[in-house]
Formats: C-alpha cells, structure tokens, sequence
C-alpha cells in the first residue's frame, strides 16, 4: 500500500475545482448512550479542548466522566433532536449549500463545498477526501466561528493538517480565522435583534451568551474572550444602545476549573433575583442553534429565569440559514478567496471547453 492517499483515477489533466470546506464543532450521531459516549470520547479526548496532563486527564475521563455524562447529555440531546438530526447538523447542511449557491453565483462557475464536523459525522477526514474527489485543488477552510478560539478553530485546523500530511498532493490551502468584527456580520446579528424587538418589544436588558472555556486558557493568550468583547460592542453601537442595557456573559462551564465571567446562569438568575421581568438572550458566538443554545439557553436558562421571579427570557435564535448570514459567509469566503491566481491558460480554456481539453490530453498521450 502506497504510503500516501491519492484521488481515486487523477488524471493530471483534470480541471483543478475551487474547494470551501465549511466546518463546525461536531454532533453525536443519535440522542443515545452509546452516541454520546463515542461523541464525548472523540471530542474531551482533544488536548485543545482540556489541556491538562494527559495520563491523568485518560484516567478521569475513561474512568469517570464517560461512564457518567454520556447518559445525561443523551437525554438533554433527545430535547433539541429533530427529524434530519441534530439542529447543528440540519443547520449545517443549509448553510453549507447556501453558500455554495451564492459563491457559484459570484464565481460564475461550479464550486465544491462539503460540510465537516470536527468531531463525529461527517468528519473532517471525509470532507477533504470528498474535495478532493471533486477535483479541488485550492481549498478554503470556513470554520462557522466568529471568534477564534484555540480549542475550537485551532483544533479545527489541527483535524486538516492531520489529514493533509497523509496525502501525495497536497492542495493550496487557506484558512479564515475569525470574523468577530466583520461588519455584515455585526450587520446581521444587528437585524435579527432588531427584528425580536419588533415583534416583541424590547426587554430591561439584553444579554449576550457566548460559549465559556476556562479562564486560565485565556491568560495562557487566547483571547476568544476579547472577540467576544469586541462582537457585542460593536452590534451594541450599531443598535445605539446604553450602556446599561446589555451585557456580556458566558455559558456551558465544564468541570471545577474557574471559566470565563461572568457566567450566564448565574447573571440570569441575579436579574431575575432583582426584579427584572423581561430577560433578551442571544447566543452571537454560535453560528447555528444547537443543544448550548435551545437546551441550555432556551430551556435551562428560561426556568432559572422563571423560577427566580422573572417573567420571560426571550432567546433570540443563532443566525442559521438567514439570508444576511448566508450572504455574510460567501462574501467572507470570497475576501479570502482574493489573489489566489486565476487558472493557467490552459485550465482556462478547458473550462470553457473541456472536451477540447480531453481530446488533447488524449492525443498527447497522456489520457486513458
Ligand atoms: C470541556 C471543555 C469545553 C470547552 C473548552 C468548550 C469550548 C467551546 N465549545 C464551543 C461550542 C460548542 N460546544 C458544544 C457542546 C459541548 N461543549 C463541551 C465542552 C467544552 N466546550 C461539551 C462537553 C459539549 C457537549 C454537550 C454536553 O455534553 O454538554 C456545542 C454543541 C454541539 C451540538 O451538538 O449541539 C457547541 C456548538 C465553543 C464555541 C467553545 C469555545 C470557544
Ligand atoms: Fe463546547
Ligand atoms: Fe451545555
């Protein structure tokens, strides 16, 4: 067996295709046990993600942690699952061919683009080897992360070089980071709060939710915690807010360690505590609803509110398949896309005219 994958039946003169791979963190492939233990296994097995001595961490997590959480993350999965699967997934898809559909627009040519998971289905190792299948020889890798954050975009770039190195030819590569300032953006996260507002008024405050991590990961310089920042001040002005009238929070805490904060349950149940009566969340970090959004934020977070004298949290759905997110995405991709030469003559004239291209190749010699 060669030491090195290849596409299946390359043709050297095949037409090099553009590639976007558009990723996420990843799902459980069903509201089970089992599922999640697998899901959970891939996903705290991550040094990115809990980097922490890795014996120890081993020990903990195959001795405790999946023999405990995977039946509790079920049943909070089964809340959210629908038809197609999980939200994250169902969601993806859509998003993942709007985009498509709008680059091919712009690009006034075909354009592959696969959605990947960087933990569970469909992989991230499927996703490149789909690209590659397609004939993309330049990909763009759009992890749906707004803010940059090592253990989610860095583990993300982690899964691609990991399956990169094991091929022969290794196409032209680009990455998006972040996009926590991009104006469309804010635009867009701008539009749909202003849209909640006007079908249900405005609340006392408006509380921006974003995924936590532990506190000591920004220390050690990772500073999704200052995008966060930047993200809500920006929609903040745009929407000409006071001060006062919003707030940011972070949410999912994990184990003992000290998280970013403020913490989200704890700030939702203060308000309630101290009288406030209409809560606004939204969750502007996250790309697309999933269970940290509807199960924590819109069920949990909802009851805490409730149960401690508020009247309602309002959950302000992720930006998901909406039009301004899907135009926002492409016209990322297509910033990230600028420079990248256009194809040699050759290519050129074979996309206009591909069996042109194959009858030379033939006659070179050089076809099947
Ligand atoms: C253990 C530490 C975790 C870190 C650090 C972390 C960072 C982080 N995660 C997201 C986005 C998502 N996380 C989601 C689920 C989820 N996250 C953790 C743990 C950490 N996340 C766990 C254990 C889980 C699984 C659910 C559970 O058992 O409670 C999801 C939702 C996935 C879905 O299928 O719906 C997202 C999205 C970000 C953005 C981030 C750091 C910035
Ligand atoms: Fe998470
Ligand atoms: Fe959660």
């Amino acid at each position: 067996m060669p030491m090195f994958s290849a596409k299946s039946n390359a043709r050297h003169y095949d037409v090099p295709r553009l590639g976007v791979l558009v990723t996420n963190l990843g799902t459980p492939d069903a509201p089970t046990t089992p599922a999640l233990r697998r899901y959970l296994a891939e996903f705290l097995g991550d040094p990115r993600v809990v980097e922490i001595n890795r014996p120890l961490w081993w020990l903990l997590l195959h001795g405790v942690i999946l023999r405990t959480r995977p039946k509790k993350s079920a049943a909070a999965y089964r809340e959210v699952w629908e038809e197609g699967g999980s939200p994250l997934l169902t969601i993806g898809k859509k998003q993942a061919e709007g985009i498509r559909q709008r680059l091919e627009k712009k690009l006034d040519g075909p354009v592959s683009v696969e959605l990947a998971m960087r933990y569970g289905n469909p992989s991230i190792r499927d996703g490149l080897r789909k690209l590659r299948e397609e004939g993309a020889e330049r990909i763009l890798v759009l992890p749906l992360y707004p803010q940059y954050s090592a253990t989610t975009v860095g583990s993300t770039y982690d899964a691609v070089f990991d399956e990169l190195k094991k091929w022969r030819f290794i196409p032209e590569l680009r990455l998006i980071g972040q996009y926590a300032d991009d104006p469309d953006y804010i635009e867009a996260l701008a539009n749909t709060i202003r849209e909640h507002w006007q079908a249900h008024g405005q609340a006392e405050k408006l509380l921006f939710s974003f995924h936590g991590m532990p506190r000591r990961y920004l220390l050690n310089g990772d500073f999704y915690h200052c995008q966060c920042q930047k993200t809500a001040r920006l929609v903040a002005e745009r929407l000409e807010m006071a001060d006062d009238a919003w707030q940011v929070t972070f949410q999912s805490l994990f184990g003992r360690e000290v998280w970013l904060q403020p913490y989200t349950d704890e700030t939702v149940k203060a308000h309630a505590e101290s009288g406030m009566k209409k809560l606004d969340v939204i969750c502007a970090g996250f790309s697309a609803d999933c269970l940290e959004t509807l199960e924590e934020i819109e069920g949990e977070n909802a009851e805490i509110f409730e149960e401690n004298g508020g009247e309602s949290l309002r959950y302000i759905r992720a930006l998901n398949d909406r039009d301004d997110h899907l135009d926002m995405l492409a016209n990322l991709a297509m910033d990230h896309l600028q420079g990248w030469p256009e194809a040699s003559p050759e290519v050129k004239r074979s996309r206009r005219d591909p069996q042109a291209t194959l009858a030379r190749a033939k006659a070179m010699g050089s076809g099947e």
